[in-house]
Parts: structure tokens; sequence; C-alpha cells
């Protein structure tokens, strides 16, 4: 039977581009541009800024002055030139003809495009982010409701366990230990590497796994990793550091907030019915 894609459509690809050390121009100074610079710099790219002085936010004022990873120009933008060797153009200024021009400039170079509140100039949209680096959450609306996508965000913000980002940077550390004791892509090694990761972290709790250390790490290889087995936490994490933890319940949080999520969807897809019947 062939498969049902008649809902696969109306979405975007959500992906985590890998940005590192490539060239991101920025064209405006305001807010908006402030919140883009944010965005670029967490992922390790170069940008050129061209904005008027006089314009400029506080707070792009400040990146500015704050890494030499900003090139800044304290013009307008002046044309194609400004375009070369560009991997991406963002603009975010108050002029909507001239938005309209640099899209099509960058698109006839190919160069991906977002044109801030004008949808059918951006190649990709901006989300709603959550960030609690090494985790981010982007919450995108596909264009319906930003204010919404905020929002929403609030909501997952506050329903995430705290310390869940040491518990992946540890997961990190422990995944990179591992490869250097059995290296490699691909293959059997590949596979039973795959498989142990997978189980430790499918019986460790988060705020465990926070817990880990160089020296934890390595017992957890050696009783674990390399007897082919998975040790409990307690066999690892001496009682006192775990004692010294708070209980964080995510068995509970993460059912509790996907239906709170699956509840505001079908209230929505209700109401939607409801409204479109009259
Ligand atoms: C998420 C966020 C990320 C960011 O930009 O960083 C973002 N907009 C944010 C806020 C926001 N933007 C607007 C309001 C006023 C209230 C309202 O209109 O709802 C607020 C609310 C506020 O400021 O709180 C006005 C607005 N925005 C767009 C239009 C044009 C249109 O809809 O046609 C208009 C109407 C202009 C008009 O009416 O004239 C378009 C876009 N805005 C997007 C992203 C992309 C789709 C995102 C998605 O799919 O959800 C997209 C398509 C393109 C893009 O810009 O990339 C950020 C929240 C970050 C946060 O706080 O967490
Ligand atoms: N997507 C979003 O989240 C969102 C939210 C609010 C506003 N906006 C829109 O984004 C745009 C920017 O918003 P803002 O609040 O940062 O605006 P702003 O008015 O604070 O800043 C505009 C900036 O663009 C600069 N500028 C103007 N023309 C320029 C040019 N030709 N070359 C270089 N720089 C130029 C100005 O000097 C200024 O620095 C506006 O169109 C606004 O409607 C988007």
């Amino acid at each position: 039977m062939p498969a049902d894609v008649s809902k696969l459509s109306g979405g975007s690809l959500i992906i985590a581009w890998q940005l590192k050390d490539k060239n991101v121009l920025i064209v405006g100074g305001g807010e908006v541009a402030a919140s883009r610079i944010e965005n670029i710099l967490i992922a390790d790219a170069r940008i050129t800024l061209i904005a008027p002085r006089s314009g400029l936010h506080l707070q792009t004022k400040e990146y500015i002055g704050a890494t030499s990873r900003i090139t800044y120009h304290d013009r307008t933008f002046a044309g194609p030139e400004d375009l070369e060797g560009a991997d991406m153009v963002l603009t975010a200024i108050d002029d909507v003809e001239k938005s309209r021009e640099i899209c099509a400039m960058s698109r006839e170079r190919k160069i991906p495009t977002n044109v801030a509140d004008i949808p059918p100039n951006c190649d990709f949209y901006f989300g709603s982010q959550v960030k609690r680096l090494p985790l981010q959450i982007m919450i995108s609306t596909n264009g319906k409701g930003p204010r919404l996508a905020h929002l929403i965000r609030k909501k997952i913000e506050d329903s995430l366990p705290e310390g869940i980002e040491n518990a992946i940077e540890k997961v990190g550390e422990l995944r990179s230990k591992l490869r250097e004791r059995a290296p490699g892509v691909g293959g059997d090694l590949s596979k039973k590497r795959m498989g142990w990761m997978t189980d430790v972290c499918n019986t460790w709790e988060l705020e465990d796994l926070a817990l880990l250390n160089e020296t934890t790490i390595d017992k957890l290889l050696n009783e674990g990793w390399e007897k082919d087995r998975v040790p409990n936490a307690e066999e690892v994490i001496p009682k006192a550091k775990r004692a010294g933890q708070i209980q964080l319940p995510f068995s509970l949080l993460v059912p509790i907030t996907v239906g709170f999520f699956v509840g505001v969807a079908c209230t929505a897809v209700a109401v939607h019915r409801l409204g479109s019947r009259r």
C-alpha cells in the first residue's frame, strides 16, 4: 500500500545549521539585528555588520565592542559588492524596498537569506529559541504566530528540569571518552558503542548524568563499557554526592509536558473545526 503523505506538508525543515567560521552579513543595527547577532555568535560564525552608527541599538553597540568576530561598517548597504564572500545574509532594516532589493541580489547569488518580517523574502525563518547550551530548542509556528512562538517558548522553559544542560554536557564528555577507547565509524564496534550509550542514557536519570566527572566517567567506562554492562548510578557516583543532589522529577515532567501540548493541540483543532462550521 502506498504511504499516506497527505499530511506531510505545510511545515519547514528544522535543522541545526553548522555555521562555524562562515561569514554572515547582517544589514541593520536595531533591536532585531541585535537578536540576530546573538544567534549567529552562538553558532561561532563571523559577522559583517553594515548599519549607520546613528541607528545602532545599545545591545548591538555592546556586541560590536565585545568581539573581533564582528566586522562593523558604519554606513548603509552599498550594493552587490557588500555580498562578496557572504555565506548567509540577514536584513533587519526599517526599509521594505531596500530589504527586497538586497534579498533579490543575494538570491541571484544563491546565498540563503532572511528578511526580518517579510516571509516571501525569507529562505528560512528565525524561531523562538530556548537557549540552555548545549541544548537549543527552536519553536516555529511556520509564520502563523510569532508571538505565540514566544509564549510557547516560555512554557517549555518553565518545564525543563534544572541542570539539564549539565547532563547533556557530561554525556558529551562520556561519549568522547568512549570513542577514545572504541574509535572508528561504522562496523560492529560502532554498533556496540551506540547500543551501550543508548542503554546508559535510557537507564540513568538526568540528574545522575549531571553529576559525572572525569573520575566517575572513567569508572563508568571501566565497570560498564569494558565489562559489557550498564552499572547503576549508585555503583558509580559516591553516595554523598547523590544525596546532595536535588531530586528532579524528570520522569514525571516529560509525560506532563507532552500531555499539556497534546491537550493544547486538540483544543486548537476543536476550536478551529467549530469556527469553520459557522
Ligand atoms: C520567533 C521570532 C524570532 C526572531 O525573530 O528572533 C520571530 N518573530 C518574533 C517576534 C515577533 N514578530 C512580530 C511580532 C508582533 C506580534 C505578531 O505579529 O505576532 C512579534 C512578537 C514580539 O516581538 O514579541 C511581527 C512579525 N513577524 C513576522 C511578521 C510578518 C508576517 O507575519 O507576515 C510580522 C508582522 C508584521 C506586521 O504585522 O506588519 C514574521 C516572522 N517572524 C518570525 C520570527 C518568523 C516566523 C516565526 C514563526 O514561524 O513562528 C517570520 C516569518 C520571519 C522572520 O522574521 O524570521 C520572534 C520572537 C522571539 C521570542 O521572543 O522568542
Ligand atoms: N522578526 C521579528 O522578530 C521582528 C520583530 C520586530 C520588528 N521586526 C522588523 O524588523 C525590522 C527591523 O526592526 P528593528 O526593531 O530592529 O528596527 P530599527 O528601526 O530599530 O532598526 C533598523 C536599523 O536598520 C538600519 N538601516 C536602515 N536602513 C539601512 C540600510 N539601507 N543599510 C543599513 N542599515 C540600515 C538603521 O540604521 C537601524 O539600525 C523592521 O522592519 C521591523 O518591522 C521584526
